[in-house]
C-alpha cells in the first residue's frame, strides 16, 4: 500500500469545519470546493488528497479503502452501519440531532396512544425503524433523499424523521418536533487496513486531529 493519504469530505459544513482541524496537523486543502468542479483536491503536502464525495457516501469510500480516512456524521454512520470502520475520534463537529417532527395541528401524542399506524417520512430508515420499534409504534416508512420538512405539508407522511439544529427549518415549515432519537456530531472514520499499514503516515494526523477536537470542546 502506498503511503498517499486519501481523505473523504463532504462539501459545505463537514468541508468547513474540517479546515481548522487539517491546520491543527499541518495540511492545508490548496483548492476550494465551492469554486472547483474538481473533486480530487490537492493540499500543501504532496502525500495528503482530499477528494470530494457525498456525505452520506464517505462510509462507503472509506470501508472500501478508496479512501483512507474521512469524516462523516453519526447520522450518516448509524445508517451506513460502521462495517469495515475505525471509529477512533469524535470530532465534535456539526452537531446536531435526529428528531421525530410533526405538523403543528397534528396530536402525535394521541395517534401514538391509539396506536394508529404512522406514515413517516425519512432518508434515516434505520434510525427510523429501530426507534419506533423500541416504541412498539406501526410506522410505514416513505424513504426521501432531501427536504423532508415538506412531507408532512403535503399530505405525504403525518411525521418526518430528520436533523434539527436551530429548529428554524421546523418553525419556517410550522412543523414541531415531539421527540429527540439522538444527538449528533461527527467523527474521523479510518479503514481498518489503512491504520494497519499506514500507520507512521496517519498516526500523528490522527493525534493532531484529536488534540484540536478536545481544545474545541
Ligand atoms: N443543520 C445542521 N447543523 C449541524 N449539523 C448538521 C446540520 N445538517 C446536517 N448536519 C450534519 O452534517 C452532515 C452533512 O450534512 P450536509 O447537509 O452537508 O449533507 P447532506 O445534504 O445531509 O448529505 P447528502 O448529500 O449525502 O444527502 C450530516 O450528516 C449531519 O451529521
Ligand atoms: O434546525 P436547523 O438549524 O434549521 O437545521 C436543520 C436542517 O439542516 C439540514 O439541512 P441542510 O443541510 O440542507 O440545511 P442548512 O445547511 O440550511 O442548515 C437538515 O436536513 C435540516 O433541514
Amino acid at each position: 500500500m502506498s503511503q498517499q493519504l486519501t481523505l473523504a469530505l463532504s462539501k459545505g459544513r463537514i468541508f468547513e469545519e474540517t479546515l481548522p482541524l487539517l491546520e491543527a496537523a499541518g495540511i492545508r486543502v490548496t483548492e476550494d470546493p465551492e469554486k472547483s468542479r474538481k473533486l480530487i483536491l490537492a493540499t500543501n503536502d504532496p502525500a495528503v488528497r482530499v477528494i470530494i464525495v457525498r456525505a452520506s457516501d464517505v462510509p462507503t469510500y472509506v470501508q472500501h479503502g478508496a479512501a483512507d480516512f474521512g469524516v462523516a456524521g453519526k447520522d450518516v454512520l448509524h445508517e451506513h452501519g460502521g462495517e469495515g470502520l475505525y471509529q477512533p475520534i469524535d470530532l465534535n463537529i456539526a452537531q446536531c440531532r435526529v428528531s421525530v417532527a410533526v405538523s403543528a395541528g397534528f396530536d402525535y401524542d394521541k395517534a401514538v396512544r391509539q396506536g394508529a399506524r404512522l406514515r413517516v417520512a425519512t432518508k434515516y430508515t434505520k434510525t427510523a425503524r429501530e426507534h419506533f420499534a423500541k416504541k412498539g409504534v406501526h410506522v410505514d416508512l416513505i424513504k426521501l433523499y432531501g427536504s423532508m420538512e415538506l412531507a408532512p405539508l403535503v399530505g405525504l407522511s403525518d411525521a418526518i424523521v430528520d436533523l434539527v439544529s436551530t429548529g428554524s427549518t421546523l418553525r419556517a415549515n410550522n412543523l414541531v418536533e415531539v421527540e429527540h432519537i439522538m444527538d449528533i456530531s461527527s467523527r474521523l472514520i479510518v479503514n481498518q487496513a489503512a491504520l494497519k499499514l499506514k500507520r507512521e503516515r496517519l498516526q500523528p494526523i490522527l493525534q493532531a486531529f484529536e488534540q484540536a477536537a478536545r481544545r474545541s470542546v
